[in-house]
Parts: C-alpha cells; structure tokens; sequence
C-alpha cells in the first residue's frame, strides 16, 4: 500500500536545490549534511544559522509567493542556481514552523532585477517598496483618472539636492514626513500632477517636491522613445548613489533606475 511520502514524493524528485525560508537552527542542522548533489540554501532577512550557502531577504514578504519568486532571484543572482533548476522550497505559511513545501522551477523569466534594487540600492529596502507602491498605485488610477507621470529619486539625497533646482516653493520644507505614511501617500499623489521630482532620503523621509533634476547626461544610455524625465532620472542615478522610480504619463509603465541604466520595467496593472 502506499504511503503519503510516496504520494507527494514527486514534489522533492531530481531536486537541485532546496531553500529553506527563514529556517530554526535545528532545523537546518538536521539536514546541513543532505545528499551532495543537492544545494541546501537557507533564504531569509539574516543568516541566524550560519549556513554556508545563504540568500538575503531584504524583507520578510507576507506573500509566501513574493517571497520565494525573490529568493529564487536572489538566488540566480548569486549563481547558486540557474535557469532550468528544479527548487524546492520549505517555508512558513501558517505557524512560525516550517509547514510548506512547493517545487518551482528557476527561470531567466523570473529574473526581472527586482532583487537587485532592493538588495543593493543605497536606501532602504523598506522605503523602495513604500515608494513603488505609490507609483503603481498612481499608475493604477491616474489622477482623477487621468494618467500620471511622476518621478521619485530616492537616496543619496543630500548630492541629488546638489545637483537639482526647485520649481516652486517646496511643500515639504519644515515637515518630518515618510513615503509609506497614509497621508503621504495622498500628497504624493496630489503633487504629482505638478512638475519635476520628488527627493527622498535614505531612510524615506520627503526632503523635498518641485525639483528640477540637473545631472550631466553625457555617456547615459537609456532605450530610444523615452524622454526628458526618463533621461534625468537615469542620469541622476548615474552621478549619485540614489534609485530612480518614475511613472511614465505616456506608456503607464513604472520603471527604475540605477547606476544611470534602466534596470526594471512594470507594468502596474499587473500588481
Ligand atoms: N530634468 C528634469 N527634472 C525633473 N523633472 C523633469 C525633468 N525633465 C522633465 N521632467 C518632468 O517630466 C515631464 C514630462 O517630460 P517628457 O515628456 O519630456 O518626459 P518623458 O520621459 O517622455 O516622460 P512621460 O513618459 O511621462 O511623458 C515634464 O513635464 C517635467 O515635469
Ligand atoms: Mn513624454
């Protein structure tokens, strides 16, 4: 007669790796030694265990989903695994144990640089999400259902203020405010429909509205078709260490930039 590991046996078949999502110790030491052809990877917001193969979750994704998409990403990214890997990963859904296990596939696909900007942007992880929330929000609705463009530069604020003049008087200017705030979201949104850029620090304070973005274009490459407010944004990123999120009132896209190239393209009725 079979029996349930029999039965469920083919979700951990030909595995080439096995991520375990924020893992006890004693869990990960009960099968640190698993069979050599397998990778065992640990995925989380720190290495508690000390794993020797390790993928940093720079948040804790409440969507179990979100969170294994991103630590595959991560995953590719560190080249533990590649396109084509069979992953099985054991997460939390539920209690604070180790309660799921589902088989996904690694994929070019999967690679969209998410991972990227947020494990290596300059600010936090937590403000990029804040603010790429109110882009997608934006793009989802318009304003008063027209569509919107918007342009947030997000880090490094002392050298993008540098590099940048204001447009108007700055609404922000003795205020202690925070993307992710409720009611800057609606600010945000308000002000969108009025030129220029919104300056955000590190740790996601709004320093500042209105900002005509002044860096020197020379040697950013950014795709054809794409104008003026796409050129400052890729090339602010490229003469300061800050991320780039711009809403396109033309496309509707939302993308990012850093390093003074393109390094992400949504489309917002997808989220
Ligand atoms: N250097 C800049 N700094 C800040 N804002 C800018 C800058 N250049 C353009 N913008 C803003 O972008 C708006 C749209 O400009 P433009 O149409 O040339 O950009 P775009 O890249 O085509 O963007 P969209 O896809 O939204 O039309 C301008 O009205 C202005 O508010
Ligand atoms: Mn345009």
């Amino acid at each position: 007669m079979a029996d349930v590991s029999e039965l469920l046996g083919d979700v951990t078949e030909d595995a080439d790796a096995v991520f375990l999502f924020s893992p006890s110790g004693s869990y990960y030491d009960r099968y640190a030694d698993l069979d050599a052809d397998v990778d065992l990877v640990v995925v989380g917001p720190e290495n508690s265990v000390g794993a020797d193969e390790f993928v940093e979750l720079p948040l804790e994704f409440d969507n179990a989903r979100e969170r294994i998409r991103f630590g595959i990403e991560g995953g590719m990214e560190q080249g533990i695994v590649e396109d084509g890997d069979v992953v099985v990963c054991a997460v939390s859904m539920f209690e604070d144990g180790t309660d799921t296990v589902t088989r996904a596939r690694a994929s070019d696909s999967m690679h969209s640089g998410v991972y990227d900007l947020f494990a290596n942007s300059r600010a936090d992880p937590g403000v990029i999400r804040d603010v790429f929330e109110v882009a997608i929000e934006l793009g989802k609705k318009g304003q008063k259902g027209k569509p919107v463009g918007a342009l947030f530069v997000v880090g490094d604020a002392g050298k993008v203020m540098n590099k940048s003049r204001p447009l108007s008087y700055n609404p922000f200017e003795k205020s202690h405010v925070h993307v992710g705030d409720p009611i800057v979201n609606v600010m945000l949104k308000e002000f969108s429909r009025l030129d220029g850029a919104f300056i955000i620090s590190d740790a996601g304070k709004i320093v500042s509205a209105y900002r005509y973005l002044e860096p020197s274009a020379e040697g950013v490459d950014i795709p054809k078709g794409l104008g003026a407010r796409h050129m400052a944004a890729g090339a602010i990123t490229r003469e300061t260490n800050a991320t780039a999120v711009v809403l396109s009132e033309s496309d509707g896209l939302v993308r990012a930039f850093k390093g003074g190239e393109l390094v992400l393209e949504i489309d917002p009725e997808e989220y």
